[in-house]
């Protein structure tokens, strides 16, 4: 079976060291095959920082003894919390190489350690986060991208926000019917090809307090969300909603559900990481191809220190590893 691809991530953060950390107890863990994609001489430096031993460099087939990296070439310094916009353009090599592996099937899946959105932005990333870049990367030529829809995803809860790294102010006009179909469509499709869950129950979220209070505190619940919800059941969906978003997410009711889609970003991500901030998994859906990460971003104030919980990132890798080792 191919590898798992990792992409190194934002150098001054935290992904570095957890990838190593995770690298060095391979064994113990059990962990599938990865090929790291970054810059070799700066992971090479994390790792003597760190005090892991590793060798970088095999082939795939040597993961039991060495780490295998494709080398990104550029400027990389190891400096811990202090991030430079100079290593983005490694960054998103990385990234993108990865990709271009994972599409021609010499990897699997690939899992992304954290960016920092703010420098790669002023290194003149365009992209929103991951999610909107590795739709782009896998369009084919001549195409628009494909929608890519965000899931946290934990065996207790997995929630989708509809609109993502957007302003707050934006997102009323952001919440559209149509979007609220394409996307509760993809989760569906996915939640049963990449989780094998045969008939996901979908519960969807309000935008205003009480879901509007019958139409008085808002009326998106009204013209917007639940003409998409009946659609979706027309269709033969099991979606239900618009709720509240304060009494859905609450234990008893989440558990309806196999997913739950929240307008907008802090929705769908306080509750997830509330319950589960040391285990939840980033997942993107809508893709040809798989893509975990961290539910975590940079942790500037941990990088360098091997302080850090390597929960999520392995829980990443272990997820991942699942949804490609399906037939
Ligand atoms: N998948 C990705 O690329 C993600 C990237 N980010 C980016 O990360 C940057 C920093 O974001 P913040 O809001 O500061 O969130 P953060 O997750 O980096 O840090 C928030 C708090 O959680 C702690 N923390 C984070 N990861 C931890 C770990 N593995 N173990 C123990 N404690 C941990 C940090 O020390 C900090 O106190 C931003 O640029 C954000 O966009 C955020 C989330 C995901
Ligand atoms: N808050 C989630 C996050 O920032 C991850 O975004 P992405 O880089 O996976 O698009």
């Amino acid at each position: 079976m191919a590898p798992l691809a990792i992409s190194m991530g934002e150098p001054s953060g935290i992904g570095p060291d957890l990838i190593l950390k995770l690298y060095s107890q391979r064994a113990e863990l059990k962990l599938p095959p990865f090929v790291v994609y970054g810059n070799a001489a700066f992971l090479a430096a994390r790792a003597v920082r760190l005090g892991i031993a590793v060798t970088l460099g095999g082939t795939d087939a040597d993961f039991a003894t060495t780490l295998p990296v494709r080398d990104v070439e550029g400027m990389v310094p190891d400096n811990p919390g202090t991030p430079t916009p100079l290593s983005g353009h490694v960054v998103m090599e990385a990234i993108s190489a990865a990709v271009a592996d994972t599409l021609r099937g010499a990897c699997r899946g690939l899992v992304t350690a954290p960016i920092h959105k703010g420098v790669l932005y002023s290194a003149g990333f365009k992209y929103p986060g991951h999610t909107e870049y590795l739709a782009a990367l896998c369009a084919t030529p001549g195409n628009a991208p494909r929608l890519p829809v965000m899931m946290l995803a934990h065996e207790e809860l997995r929630t989708v926000p509809l609109t993502i790294h957007v302003p707050l102010h934006e997102v009323p006009g952001l919440v559209t019917t149509d979007l609220i179909l394409k996307t509760t469509r993809i989760v569906a499709h996915d939640l049963r090809a990449r989780f094998g869950i045969a008939e996901p129950r979908i519960g969807i979220a309000g935008l205003n307090p009480h879901a509007g209070e019958g139409g008085t505190i808002g009326r998106q619940e009204v013209e917007i969300i639940a003409p998409a919800v009946a659609a979706l059941v027309h269709e033969g969906i099991r979606a239900e909603g618009p709720f509240p978003a304060d009494t859905l997410f609450f234990p008893a009711h989440w558990r309806e559900y196999d997913a739950v889609i929240a307008m907008y970003h802090d929705q769908a991500l306080i509750p997830i990481k509330t319950v589960a901030f040391d285990e939840a998994v980033n997942v993107t859906l809508g893709l040809p191809i798989v893509r975990t990460s961290p539910d975590h971003g940079t942790a500037f104030d941990l990088a360098g220190t091997g302080k850090g919980s390597q929960s999520s990132f392995l829980a990443a890798i272990r997820l991942a590893d699942r949804m490609t080792s399906h037939p």
